[in-house]
């Protein structure tokens, strides 16, 4: 992807570890980002390198003019401190979307932030896309991470949706969920949503991408969502499948915000 000027976007990735699956996720974004010219690059640690090298990784990324957009794949090996590591990305090149300036304006209605988490972007485009109004709908969101729930749940608000959040404490998901239009689930928990959670008609968004052990797999496993597809899709009007559903879509959002960074520093906003 170059423009008549020859400038092309650039996305850099740091994964720290050998997690397979973020392994697996971290492919995806670069085979995405080959489809479309974004360049990318990667910077690959080890699980037992220290956080001051990974800030070091994230900090040339920021001062280097062909990357307009860092991504620090997580989550990180448990000894590290991830608030100390995503806030050394560069505010304007954070397109994952977590830097506490780009929640906050998220979440204050009057502000624009630069960059939204690709995730929540995805669920909202799903919806828009099949052509699904959220003014005035209830909508339930299981999870409240800053990768997913909390982005999501702001993103909701913003279209004038009324919005409830599940979380490990809540009690009694299920009712919850019983009188929503619009279900999203993002717990990271296999088949938690069961089909009597649903109310008949509702549209369902499953996020989760949980691996499960399958030996008959070439990785050794498979994913799987949180929704127990088979009994949803029965009572559902909408939903979408794992692995084919929001997955690809929030890739897509992710070349996007690359983009659209690349753009804010040519000055070809729109
Ligand atoms: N398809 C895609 O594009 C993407 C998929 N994912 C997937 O989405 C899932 C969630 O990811 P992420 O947000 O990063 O995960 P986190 O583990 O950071 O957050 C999980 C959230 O779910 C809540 N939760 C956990 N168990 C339950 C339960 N039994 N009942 C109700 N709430 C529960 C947690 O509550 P509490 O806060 O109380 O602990 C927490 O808020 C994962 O499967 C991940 O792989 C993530 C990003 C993109
Ligand atoms: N800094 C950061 N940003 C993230 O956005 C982020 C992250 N860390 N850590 C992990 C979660 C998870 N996540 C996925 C993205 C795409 C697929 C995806 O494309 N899945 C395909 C299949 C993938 C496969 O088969 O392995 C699908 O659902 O069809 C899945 C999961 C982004 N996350």
């Amino acid at each position: 992807m170059k423009n008549a000027a020859g400038h092309v976007p650039g996305l850099a990735v740091v994964l720290v570890g050998d997690r397979k699956d973020s392994q697996s996720y971290v492919r995806f974004k670069v085979k995405g980002c080959e489809e479309v010219g974004i360049k990318s690059l990667l910077a690959e640690l080890p699980r037992n390198c220290t956080e001051d090298e990974v800030v070091d990784s994230v900090s040339r990324f920021n001062e280097d003019p062909s990357v307009h957009g860092v991504l620090v794949q997580l989550p990180l090996p448990q000894h590290m401190d991830e608030e100390k590591i995503l806030n050394a990305i560069s505010l304007d090149k954070d397109v994952d979307g977590f830097h506490p300036l780009n929640v906050g304006n998220l979440a204050l209605r009057s502000r624009k932030p630069l960059f939204v988490s690709c995730a929540a972007k995805a669920c909202l485009e799903l919806l828009f896309q099949s052509g699904i109004d959220l003014m005035g709908k209830h909508v339930t969101i299981i999870g409240r991470s800053k990768v997913v729930g909390l982005p999501t749940s702001l993103l909701l608000q913003r279209h004038h949706a009324t919005v409830s959040v599940i979380h490990a404490f809540t009690e009694n998901p299920e009712e919850i969920t019983r009188g929503s239009d619009i279900v999203i689930s993002a717990a990271g928990v296999a088949n938690l949503v069961r089909g009597s959670w649903l109310k008949q008609g509702a549209v369902v968004i499953d996020v989760g991408t949980n691996p499960v052990e399958d030996p008959a797999s070439d990785f050794g496993y498979r994913l799987t969502g949180d929704v127990c597809f088979e009994e949803a899709v029965n009572v559902a009007s909408a939903i979408t499948p794992v692995p084919g559903g929001v997955g690809p879509v929030t890739i897509a959002m992710l070349l996007a915000n690359t983009l659209d960074s690349a753009k804010r520093v040519y000055g070809l906003s729109d």
